[in-house]
């Protein structure tokens, strides 16, 4: 089953005709996703429960022990054809639009882009992958710690996080003076790469990709690292935090970020006859055995 999400535009399929595309370009990035409270309705439950349980838990003392753990990149050895293969078996907690394994989500968002942009193949990839670090899901990680959008830790929570006017209240972080400010343990316009991001698949694939040495430009490195900051390319919030050279970052985000949301009620592609043209862009970008 697709669930139908929620849109700033109604219910346009920005993928059906040039003025649904028209109007996600131009709106897209104020489109809100459906995260309304409901008890009858399963997904909402879980994805409501997996929110309350991330913002829990994620403090600062908690998202440094988890890079301590992950960033020595000793858990397994996977090709990046074999680590998305994985992704079958993953349907992500958090996500209010689908509950289709996470593969067919990747290739859906690869086969989208590459409609668009038929020359950028490192970008036909990047689609490919950007959830890949969700594969912590298969080595003890909780998906409250690998799925869902981020934010980030030792500052006050952005106004705009999902549930966060009520999910935080059991943070230990969030009555602490030391995080509980506007800049928290921040400078002013320290600029995005200096925030400390609650853990999750981005932040992990970005590194795992720079420790491997993939060879994909800067471009696709930010769409992964900053994909589900969604309190910032979307909801606004940390502007005091962020320089003029984080613009570009967010150019980058939000043109991958159309194809991550709009491609998921888009039909089941044909895996198996992809393949070969995805293994080829494998090869040339970020090939062999990868330690994770
Ligand atoms: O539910 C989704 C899903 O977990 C995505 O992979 C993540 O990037 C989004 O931020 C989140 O909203
Ligand atoms: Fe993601
Ligand atoms: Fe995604």
């Amino acid at each position: 089953m697709v669930l139908l999400k929620e849109t700033s535009v109604g219910m346009i399929d920005p993928w059906d005709d040039d003025a649904g595309l028209f109007h996600m370009l131009l709106f897209g990035h104020c489109r809100k996703r459906d995260y309304s409270v409901d008890d009858e309705d399963p997904i909402k439950q879980r994805v409501r429960r997996t929110y309350y349980t991330m913002h829990t838990h994620t403090t600062v003392d908690f998202v440094k022990g988890k890079m301590e753990k992950w960033l020595k990149f000793n858990h397994f050895k996977s090709t990046i054809k074999d680590a998305l293969i994985r992704l079958n078996e993953l349907v992500d907690e958090s996500d209010p639009d689908t509950d289709l394994p996470n593969i067919v989500h990747a290739f859906q968002t690869a086969e989208r882009i590459r409609q668009d942009y038929p020359e950028e193949d490192w970008f036909h990839l990047t689609g490919l992958i950007h959830d890949l670090g969700k594969v912590m899901a298969f080595y003890g990680e909780p998906q409250w710690c690998v799925v869902g959008d981020t934010f980030p830790v030792g500052c006050k929570w952005g106004p705009s996080i999902v549930y966060g006017d009520d999910s935080f209240k059991d943070n230990p972080d969030t009555y602490n003076p030391k995080y509980n400010t506007e800049y928290g343990m921040y400078e002013p316009q320290c600029g995005i790469e200096q925030l400390m991001m609650s853990w999750g698949h981005d932040e992990y694939l970005y590194r795992v990709l720079v420790h491997n040495k993939s060879s994909l430009p800067k471009e696709a490195l930010y769409m992964i690292r900053y994909h589900s900051f969604y309190p910032w390319h979307a909801g606004g919030d940390y502007q005091h935090l962020i320089t003029e050279k984080d613009n570009y970052i967010k150019e980058a985000v939000l043109k991958f970020n159309q194809y991550d949301l709009y491609t998921k009620s888009a039909g089941i592609p044909d895996i198996e006859a992809l393949w070969p043209y995805y293994e080829s862009l494998i090869d040339k970008y970020i090939p062999g055995e990868l330690e994770w």
